[in-house]
């Protein structure tokens, strides 16, 4: 009964969980287009779907506004994810993007927008297999319409949607438990502007740490120290996304990024996503490179601040500057352009320089699942080269 929803669908189920049996890969066959249920699935009678054109800055707008008030919240209710439309418009017309997957429902009568759910395509690799998926996310649905259960019919909408491209495996993540985790990994954070995050009670001050000795503790040089370090450009494409395919190689389960997809993901855009990238000033060899994205909280219950500025841990390469270093460099500038923090979850190789960079362990996890597809036993975090926005 607690998985109502999530039971009948083609999902890793928990009962399964462990039963070497049950072969790895798909869970159900695709079907023939035509047999692909073509029209929309009902709404109750007061609502509408509607396909939101993110190019459309109105459109953009409303989709921005509709998360900002009512998308996920921390368990202490202290802050809310608020995406930007600069963002928004970069997380959902990546290359091969499909606008019908941009699923919103309005009010009839009024014509506001009240939920929404998106997909974006992606060449996705798991083991051996390299699958087409659906990167699902922002599903959101207004704080006034919960419990209406909402929440199926816009996951089964954005579903039939992405099988009429002829899409069969999806992939996302929740804080929740639901059947069946691919890797439950956890946030990390390190302190960039401690005074903010003990005025707004993130970070308490203890007997020993006074704010002074806060502030000391998470201070960093104030430039960065790797020789060679230089912003990422259009002309290195190439070479990022040599170092990025080869690097994620080593992950189970990692997307297969070709160069349009390096220029679109990246490529610097400011207040969106920063790249840096290390070049020999010998050979002008590209050797390693890190990436984060900009991701804004709105804090709910201060009077003093009323926007967090977080960075997130994106892609990074490092086959000759360590990745401490690296990364030490990554925290550096995003301080330099005044993060208040700056979060990783403990994927990829980020368990190596975590607690030595002074991250400290959130208490929320990240549940990542694929529809569709059965992998034999969950993976360990580290197994996982996939960063979902
Ligand atoms: C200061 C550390 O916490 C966050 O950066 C933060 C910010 N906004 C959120 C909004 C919704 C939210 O819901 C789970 C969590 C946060 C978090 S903690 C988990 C994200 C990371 N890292």
């Amino acid at each position: 009964q607690k998985h109502k929803f999530w039971e009948t669908q083609p999902v890793g189920q928990f009962k399964d969980v462990g039963s070497s049996s049950l072969p790895e890969g798909p869970i159900e066959m695709p079907t023939p287009i035509s047999e692909v249920k073509q029209e929309p699935y009902n709404l109750p009678s007061l609502y509408e779907w509607t396909t939101c054109d993110m190019g459309s800055e109105e459109v953009c707008n409303e989709v921005y506004v509709l998360l900002m008030n009512n998308y996920v919240e921390d368990d202490d209710n202290m802050f809310r994810f608020n995406y930007s439309k600069e963002f928004l418009q970069w997380a959902l017309r990546s290359p091969g993007y499909y606008s019908s997957w941009h699923v919103g429902v309005r009010v009839k009568a009024s014509k506001k927008l009240v939920a929404f759910i998106s997909g974006i395509p992606v060449n996705m690799r798991v083991r051996d297999q390299v699958v087409k998926m659906a990167e699902v996310n922002f599903l959101c649905v207004h704080k006034k319409l919960r419990s209406k259960r909402l929440a199926p019919v816009m996951i089964k909408e954005v579903t039939r949607r992405i099988h009429l491209e002829n899409v069969w495996q999806a992939a996302y993540t929740a804080g929740v438990l639901l059947p069946t985790p691919l890797t439950t990994s956890q946030y990390w954070h390190r302190t960039l502007n401690p005074k903010k995050l003990i005025d707004v009670g993130f970070s308490r001050l203890g007997e020993r740490m006074t704010m002074s000795r806060a502030i000391k503790l998470y201070k960093l040089p104030a430039t960065t120290l790797t020789p060679g370090l230089r912003k990422m450009e259009l002309r290195d494409v190439p070479a990022v996304t040599g170092l990025l395919r080869n690097y994620l190689s080593r992950f189970a389960v990692a997307p297969e990024f070709d160069e349009n997809d390096v220029e679109h993901w990246l490529l610097p855009r400011e207040n969106v996503v920063d790249s840096y990238l290390v070049e020999s000033q010998v050979t002008h060899e590209i050797t390693d490179f890190f990436s984060f994205y900009t991701l804004p909280s709105s804090i709910l219950h201060s009077q003093e601040y009323s926007i967090l500025k977080a960075a997130y841990t994106f892609y990074y390469v490092s086959t000759n500057t360590a990745l401490l270093q690296l990364m030490n460099d990554a925290l550096i500038t995003a301080k330099q352009k005044n993060f208040d923090v700056f979060n990783a979850l403990d994927v990829m190789e980020n368990e190596s320089f975590l607690k030595e960079l002074k991250f400290g362990q959130g208490d929320g996890q990240l549940y990542y699942y694929l529809y569709n597809y059965r992998l034999s036993q969950a993976l360990k975090p580290s197994e996982l080269g996939l960063v979902l926005l």
